[in-house]
């Protein structure tokens, strides 16, 4: 696969994930662990656990050069989503703040 293609596919996704998450926020389905996010007790430190906890995962999975890497990250990036979502930080500025720093 080009690099061109590798970077469309992977923005894709991002989008893709980050419109499910607007999707749950929004209708709050009952049997939705994005929606259970939305509506915790907790409110948003739910979260900001949930991204603690993953964050350690990662860096532990990264030390032991662990499988779980790739996954963990992929749980990290996920609740990041939600967190943004939470504060309203579209995926649009998350890229054009990236973008700039090129
Ligand atoms: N990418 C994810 C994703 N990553 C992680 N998780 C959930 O995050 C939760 C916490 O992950 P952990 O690894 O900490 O698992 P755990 O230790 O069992 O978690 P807890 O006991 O703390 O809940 C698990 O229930 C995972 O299923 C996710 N849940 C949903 N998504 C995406 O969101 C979409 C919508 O999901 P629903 O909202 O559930 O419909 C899905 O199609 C996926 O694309």
């Amino acid at each position: 696969m080009s690099e061109e293609h590798a970077e469309q596919r992977s923005e894709n996704v991002l989008d893709e994930l980050a419109a499910v998450i607007a999707d749950r926020q929004a209708e709050l389905p009952e049997d939705s662990y994005t929606a259970s996010l939305f509506t915790h007790e907790k409110g948003e430190n739910a979260v900001l656990e949930k991204i603690g906890e993953e964050s350690t995962e990662v860096v532990l999975a990264a030390k032991d050069e662990d499988d779980a890497l790739v996954a963990e990250s992929a749980d990290l990036v996920y609740h990041l989503l939600v967190l943004l979502a939470m504060e309203d930080v579209s995926l649009d500025e998350l890229r054009a703040e990236l973008r700039e720093r090129r």
